[in-house]
């Protein structure tokens, strides 16, 4: 008996474009949500974008209700929880970076409420995604959580963002390379499942984006058009795989073990992007395509090195030998590295 089941959660309207947080009562109402929306942000998406759209549900004769929250943490998540049980919120709204967007999806899905993804930076692929973190304690990767129901993606504002949270979204979308050959070898050695189709999207989004790696420049609102597509597209492919693993590979361990010991480091999406440099060494040697990442990286600017990061080079060998230790999910890492051969993935790359 043919016994496979499948369940996708999508969104029902991505809406992309220039000026479109105008039009956030008309993607929302579309959704027959019911109730008080919470608008939720940190400081700076909150001036930049929060304002105007609670300004909007109170045009529009809702009763909206707004909550500020300073840092990714659990204490943030059950402060929008008790805030949302406190107004009585149908629904909520998550406007900002990667932090107040997942702090959203997680507080929705504690709350069985609707949510939706308004983003005001093109900084990490999770705009789109049904996964939500908060690196506090051991836990740092990504966990499933609430879906958006929409997502609204002013390119005008995120255009308006600084430069580098677009070119850590570029490096966030390069490391699907890594990650797809991460997942294929752990299908290959561990006989974990592998969706061809959600694997396939995530590597065509990297290089789609790396074929447009000319038209992605400071100061062109189209670059936050192509950057905020392949993002919604990488998120796409996660949610096909109901699991991270389209993108995130080793290069995302890496990264996850430099947040523990460098809290408040460098940016995620530049963190896996260099990451991504040396477990492309790791897959294919010396003469393989680490080349390749690094090149598509610098030709966006995003960093490609240790000092670029400004993390020292000590740390990204206690890194790079130590990620394997994240979570359970089998990468080119293997049982992990030893010093001398992180020493030598990052020396031979460049990176230390
Ligand atoms: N769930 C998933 O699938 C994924 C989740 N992530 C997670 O996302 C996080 C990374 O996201 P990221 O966006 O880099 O982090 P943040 O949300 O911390 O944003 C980075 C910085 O950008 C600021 N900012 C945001 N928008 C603007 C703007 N328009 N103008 C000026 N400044 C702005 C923020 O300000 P302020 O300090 O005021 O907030 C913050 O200082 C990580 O925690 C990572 O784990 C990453 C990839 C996928
Ligand atoms: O950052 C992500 C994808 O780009 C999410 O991956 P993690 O599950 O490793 O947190
Ligand atoms: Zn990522």
């Amino acid at each position: 008996m043919f016994e496979k089941r499948t369940w996708i959660r999508l969104p029902r309207n991505v809406v992309v474009g220039h000026g479109v947080l105008g039009q956030t009562i008309e993607a929302v109402s579309e959704l027959h949500l019911t109730g008080r929306p919470l608008i939720v942000s940190s400081p700076t998406p909150h001036d930049v974008a929060g304002k105007r759209v609670v300004e909007q549900f109170e045009d529009a004769g809702y009763d909206p209700s707004e909550i500020v929250i300073e840092e990714a943490s659990f204490d943030a998540v059950q402060q929008v929880i008790d805030h949302a049980s406190d107004i009585d919120a149908g629904f909520l709204l998550g406007v900002g970076g990667g932090k107040a967007i997942d702090i959203t999806k997680m507080a929705a899905d504690d709350l069985g409420l609707g949510f939706v993804s308004v983003p005001t930076a093109a900084s990490h692929d999770g705009i789109v995604s049904g996964r939500g973190s908060v690196p506090e304690g051991d836990t740092r990767h990504s966990v499933a959580a609430e879906p958006p129901l929409a997502v609204i993606a002013d390119t005008e504002v995120l255009a308006e963002a600084p430069w580098r949270l677009t070119t850590a979204g570029c490096a966030d979308i390069i490391s699907n390379y890594t990650a797809v050959r991460d997942w294929q070898l752990a299908h290959r050695l561990k006989n974990v499942h592998y969706s061809e189709y959600a694997g396939a999207l995530s590597q065509m989004t990297a290089e789609m984006l790396v074929e447009s790696a000319d038209s992605i420049k400071q100061g062109l609102e189209e670059s936050s058009w192509i950057v905020v597509k392949a993002l919604v597209s990488s998120g796409v492919a996660m949610s096909i795989a109901d699991s991270s693993r389209p993108a995130s590979g080793a290069e995302h361990l890496f990264s996850h073990q430099l947040d523990r010991l460098v809290p408040d480091g460098a940016l995620h999406g530049h963190q896996v992007g260099v990451g991504s440099i040396m477990t492309e060494y790791l897959h294919s040697g010396q003469k393989g395509k680490w080349k390749d990442a690094r090149d598509a990286l610098a030709a966006i600017g995003a960093p490609t090195t240790a000092d670029g990061l400004g993390i020292d080079d000590e740390t990204v060998i206690e890194a790079l030998t130590t990620a394997h230790q994240i979570r359970d999910r089998y990468t080119v890492l293997g049982d992990g590295m030893s010093e001398e051969a992180a020493i030598e993935a990052a020396t031979v790359t460049g990176v230390i």
